[in-house]
């Protein structure tokens, strides 16, 4: 089995496009930023939920609130029902009740890792509401959970992977689609 690049669907400028028009609809659907805070998925939501808020900075003059969420999950293969995603650390250096939560990672598939989020910022406090902020949905979903947010959709087979790759971790800005090939 071996991993090929099929396809690279996102450059730095289409992510960085993708990440305004999102900050700009946070804004639209709030009317405004009052009781906003940002929460990243670790590792990737993470940088996403700054660059969203150092774009509201930009666009409103107020400073946003950071969050991450620490999960990995943990699964055989990209498909079993039986994957489970565990929270191992929150990092949320603020009171999270009454806030308007947004809620941010890169890839959205299954939905279990998001699931396990609500569940850890729930435990957490009382939010006035939980939005949630992708970059990309990749469709496949098992639970009934849907992005208020969306950078870009991308219909994918079960057998790809969309690989986000980001400066602060990656050292570069991109969106690639891949496939597993059986050797
Ligand atoms: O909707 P789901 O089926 O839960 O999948 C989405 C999650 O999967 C990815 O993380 P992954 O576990 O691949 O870790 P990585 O991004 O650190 O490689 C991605 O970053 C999302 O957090
Ligand atoms: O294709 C996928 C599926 C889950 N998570 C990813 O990062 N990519």
């Amino acid at each position: 089995m071996k991993i090929i690049e099929k396809n690279r669907i996102m450059d730095e400028a289409g992510i960085r496009r993708a990440l305004t028009r999102i900050s700009h609809e946070i804004i639209e659907r709030n009317k405004g930023v009052s009781d906003l805070a940002m929460v990243g998925i670790r590792r990737r939501g993470g940088p996403l939920a700054e660059r969203i808020a150092q774009k509201i900075k930009e666009i409103e003059g107020v400073e946003i609130p950071v969050g991450v969420l620490d999960i990995t999950l943990y699964r055989d293969d990209l498909t079993t029902l039986a994957s489970q995603p565990m929270v191992h650390r929150t990092e949320v250096p603020f009171d999270v009740t009454g806030k308007v939560i947004v809620l941010t990672d890169d890839v959205l598939y299954t939905g279990r890792t998001v699931r396990a989020a609500l569940d850890a910022l729930i435990d957490l406090g009382r939010p006035k509401c939980i939005q949630l902020a992708v970059l990309i949905d990749r469709g496949h979903r098992e639970l009934p959970i849907k992005a208020d947010y969306v950078g870009k959709n991308v219909p994918t087979s079960r057998k790809e992977i969309i690989t986000v790759r980001m400066k602060e971790i990656d050292g570069k800005d991109e969106v690639v689609i891949e496939e597993i090939v059986e050797t």
